[in-house]
């Protein structure tokens, strides 16, 4: 018998697998209850359980310096790990002590020192997360947890998006097919297990992830928050916090050629993404309708919208592009964008039009043998800089300014990184978020040519708000 299912047969027949009616901490009634704290009563158990912990430790992306287990039932098991294999651990307190040194974190480490976390069992890794926030509120970065069971409930996911990596050792419907086929469980039990699983998959909200840990917050996710409280312009404020309260830095280019298609992506693309972006002079069929419609979409998912007119003529002409004409942008876009070229009067103009919108200037460009320079980019930022009650931040492939409060949106970007033929160059998602500093990635045909495009946008979601949150603090 393989060494694993032994060990799931064991810990079945020692207690700690239980049927029946079980709470967990979240309130869930779950049929099948996992009770880790009994193997402190089986030293061989213990050290089985540990030395599976370590091996997976083997797998994380980052080399750690020390180990913490979430308190209480992972604490012997760190202890372990970290006796055998001589690596210093931290010990976590739930409460900060009231006298003493009122540490929240006991043990000896570095800021930027890197952590592993070790636990038991996870349903939604909040207990993880909190793990987390208390060793970050002390400047120690984790970037990789371990954990014996996986309760298969949406931890993994839940935890990535916090940009953590979760490595489990066993899974829920993994464990069962052992226990069925050990005959310890019935085949029809399990099956009952597997449909409570799926109805009760689980979500670590904003609010949890902000306010457990005695007010130590994650620094990446406030970030996000205090960035909203640093901005200048209403729209920049908005994008911060629709970032903050959906988790997600994405920016849909939704470059379709007629208004239902357009409003299709809109209704089914909306929850994940905090920006639509529009080229409305390519739909054929555009009246005030459309935008009537993209409105109330963009309300009831949340997010804000982007014209990309990229206006690049005198103040003059294109106060009235903005405001007139059949688009009328003015009306219902609240992100708008410039070229910078033809100096600062377009930002003018464009301002006296409407100031409700917020504007960002095209410092750089995706395409290959575009003839913007250094020079240029400076002088773009430093156009920003004396509009910046109007200017909210830049399109481009770099990181051009240290103001929190500037937005980045960058373009060109695609799992695939091949180019288009035409001039469009493409990076991956990590590569302009945790490597060039993007805030918000901009996507088109990745996403709108996909076989699934709610698909496409859920990994790019996840692949760009993990890379932010790892950029921010790491
Ligand atoms: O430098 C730039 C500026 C803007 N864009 C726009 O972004 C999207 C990209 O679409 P993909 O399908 O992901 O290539 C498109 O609307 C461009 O007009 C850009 O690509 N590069």
């Amino acid at each position: 018998m393989a060494s694993n299912e032994d060990l799931v047969l064991r810990l079945y027949d020692v207690g700690a697998i239980k049927c029946g009616e079980f709470k967990l901490s979240s309130g869930l009634i779950t049929p099948l209850y996992f009770d880790l704290r009994v193997i402190i009563s089986y030293p061989e158990i213990l050290v089985e359980v540990s030395d599976l912990l370590y091996e997976a430790s083997k797998l994380v992306s980052k080399p750690f310096k020390s180990i913490c287990g979430v308190p209480y039932t992972a604490l012997p098991i760190a202890t372990l790990i970290s006796a055998k294999h001589k690596i210093p651990m931290l010990l976590r307190r739930r409460e900060a002590k009231e006298y003493g040194t009122k540490k929240a974190i006991e043990g000896h480490f570095e800021p930027g020192d890197i952590c592993l976390v070790i636990e038991d069992v996870v349903t939604s890794g909040l207990s993880v997360y909190e793990t987390i926030l208390s060793l970050q509120s002390v400047g120690v970065h984790v970037s990789d947890a371990v954990v014996l069971l996986e309760r298969s409930q949406g931890a993994t996911n839940n935890l990535k998006m916090l940009g953590v990596n979760l490595h489990s050792i066993f899974t829920l419907p993994g464990m069962m097919e052992v226990l069925v086929k050990h005959g310890k469980l019935e085949k029809a039990f399990t099956d009952r297990v597997l449909d409570f699983l799926i109805n009760n998959q689980t979500t670590i909200s904003i609010k949890q992830s902000a306010n457990v840990s005695n007010g130590t917050h994650c620094m990446k996710t406030r970030d996000l928050m205090e960035r909203a409280k640093l901005a200048k312009h209403e729209v920049s404020r908005k994008i911060f916090e629709v970032m903050y309260q959906k988790q997600t830095n994405l920016c849909l280019s939704a470059d379709v050629t007629n208004s239902k298609e357009l409003l299709h992506l809109a209704e089914s693309i909306g929850p994940y993404i905090c920006v639509l972006k529009t080229h409305v002079d390519i739909i054929e069929d555009f009246d005030q309708s459309t935008c009537r419609n993209l409105l109330n979409i963009a309300h009831k998912h949340n997010f804000v919208l982007f014209e990309d007119r990229k206006f690049a003529d005198i103040g003059h002409t294109v106060s009235k592009q903005f405001t007139g004409g059949m688009f009328r942008i003015s009306e219902w876009a609240d992100v708008i964008n410039a070229h910078p070229l033809p100096g600062p009067g377009i930002i003018k103009e464009l301002k006296n039009a409407n100031k409700r919108s917020g504007c960002l200037l095209i410092g750089e460009m995706s395409t290959n043998g575009n003839l913007i320079t250094p020079a240029y980019t400076k002088a773009t930022l430093k156009m920003a800089e004396e509009n910046d009650d109007f200017v909210i931040g830049f399109i481009s492939t770099s990181r051009i300014s240290h103001d929190p409060h500037f937005l980045h949106f960058t373009p060109g970007v695609s799992l695939d990184c091949k180019g288009d033929g035409k001039g469009q160059q493409y990076l991956t998602p990590s590569e302009v978020v945790s490597k060039r500093g993007a805030d918000i990635l901009i996507v088109g045909r990745g996403i709108t040519l996909a076989h699934d495009p709610v698909a496409a946008a859920k990994v790019y979601a996840q692949e760009g708000f993990s890379g932010y949150l790892a950029a921010v603090d790491v």
